[in-house]
């Protein structure tokens, strides 16, 4: 007989349900399926019952009583928060990069000087395996306080052959050793290394016949990501990227438009992306063509606060009707940060977007852009029981106290990982 957990008396649930098939769009992402004074029944690790608390209550009682009970009076609980964009495993920060940045280096310039992300490629490469798992551990850990139950990881640091593959097989052991969950995506067209600084067609094609080949090989990558950006890769390198991958059963996610307007989101609708990620400088048709396509709007507030650009035009992307998801875009350098509940308040406050717009776009569209929102992203009978009870009377507060972490419980797979805030499980 598995396990039964009675969360009872919430304030709020939103349930963000009804979108599992296809991600929510346009008008329909301001609905996240509050319900009123709620009750949430878990078996095993799924959830079993979500309605009006006094039938929860009576669903439990038909069933002999629970066996963790846990009183949601006064609070909120949300499907577990998905981060569907990541750099999650690296070696070492770059703060000093970051104050060169503050008194006005550009960061493509830090780039092209040979620092950037070519700096965190360095140490990344210069790290065992066993370390960056560890460093990434302790990364997930503070991920899970702030109520993310699933991550999207990328490579992108090794830009070689052997440490592309290091840094996937460090992304397959956390998925493995972690409770948050761990969706691989391999970038090694992140950046041109030093080595092919005269020949980045040379570095295309190790990309394309060697690094593809042994990643699909060993399934360490359910996607392929590349950051298609002025003088990083051509819109013409990361089609021929992007078509190998699919060839190779990867699917595609771009770094789009992120600094200049390059063709990016015009690019992921053309090659049917999954997901188009960044947009600060995307066109207007690009955005159309995305609506055409499918392609979800993974938006970085965070990235584009961090980087003080302004941020994408959130509003614009949701009238078009592209499903809009967030994310941190946890990296080293333009966002290192892990707090994706202050990415909603960034999101409200810098691209005005609703709170329940920001929980839909944090949870079951962030599900799609990951693939997974047949599993996770929404409070609906037979899903996973990813859970966060958060300390706040309704969904408002989550981004409305920004800064201010409310997690109180996480549930993950059904089991209580997160207690009062801390860790448990
Ligand atoms: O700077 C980094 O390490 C991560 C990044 N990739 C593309 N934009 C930022
Ligand atoms: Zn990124």
């Amino acid at each position: 007989m598995s396990r039964i957990t009675y969360i009872k008396g919430a304030a709020q649930v939103a349930t963000v349900a009804g979108a599992s098939e296809a991600p929510k769009r346009g008008a329909a992402m301001a609905d996240a399926g509050i319900l009123e004074n709620a009750g949430i029944v878990v078996e095993g690790d799924r959830i079993a019952f979500v309605g009006p608390d006094a039938e929860a209550r009576r669903y439990v009682a038909e069933r002999g009583g629970a066996d963790v009970v846990i009183d949601a009076a006064g609070k909120t609980v949300t499907p577990g928060l998905v981060d569907p964009h990541t750099h999650l495993v690296f070696a070492g920060y770059r703060e000093v990069e970051w104050v060169r940045r503050l008194q006005g280096t550009p960061y493509l310039e830090i780039l092209r000087e040979g620092g950037g992300i070519l700096e965190t490629m360095r140490r990344t490469r210069a790290a065992s395996e066993e370390e960056l798992v560890e460093a990434a551990k302790r990364r997930l850990d503070r991920f899970l306080l702030h109520g993310v139950t699933t991550v999207e990881a990328k490579s992108g640091y090794g830009l070689t052959v052997a440490d592309e593959l290091k840094q996937l097989r460090a992304v397959r052991r956390l998925h493995e050793a972690h409770p948050v969950d761990v969706v691989a995506t391999f970038l090694g067209a992140h950046a041109v290394p030093p080595e092919y600084r005269h020949d980045p067609d040379a570095y295309v094609a190790l990309v394309v016949d060697e690094m593809l080949p042994r990643v699909a090989d060993a399934g360490l990558a359910e996607f392929c990501d590349v950051f298609c950006e002025e003088g990083v890769f051509t819109v013409a390198q990361a089609r021929r990227i992007l078509e190998a991958a699919k060839r190779w059963g990867l699917k595609p996610k771009l770094h789009a438009d992120e600094m200049h307007p390059c063709g990016g989101a015009e690019l992921a609708a053309e090659v049917r992306a999954v997901s188009a990620d960044h947009l600060l400088k995307a066109s207007p048709a690009g955005v159309a063509r995305m609506a055409e396509a499918g392609v979800v709007a993974v938006l970085l507030p965070g990235t584009a606060f961090f980087l003080r650009e302004p941020p994408a035009d959130a509003r614009a992307i949701i009238a078009a009707g592209v499903p809009v998801a967030l994310a941190t875009d946890c990296n080293p350098g333009s966002s290192p940060t892990v707090a994706l509940p202050l990415i909603m308040s960034l999101a409200c406050l810098t691209m005005g977007l609703t709170p329940e717009e920001a929980l839909v776009a944090s949870t079951i569209n962030a599900a799609h852009a990951v693939g997974r929102a047949h599993e996770i992203g929404s409070i609906e009978v037979g899903k996973k029981a990813d859970l966060v009870v958060f300390d706040a009377p309704n969904v408002a507060h989550i981004p409305y106290q920004y800064g201010v972490n409310l997690v109180d419980t996480v549930l993950k797979n059904g089991a209580v990982v997160v207690e009062g805030g801390v860790r448990c499980g």
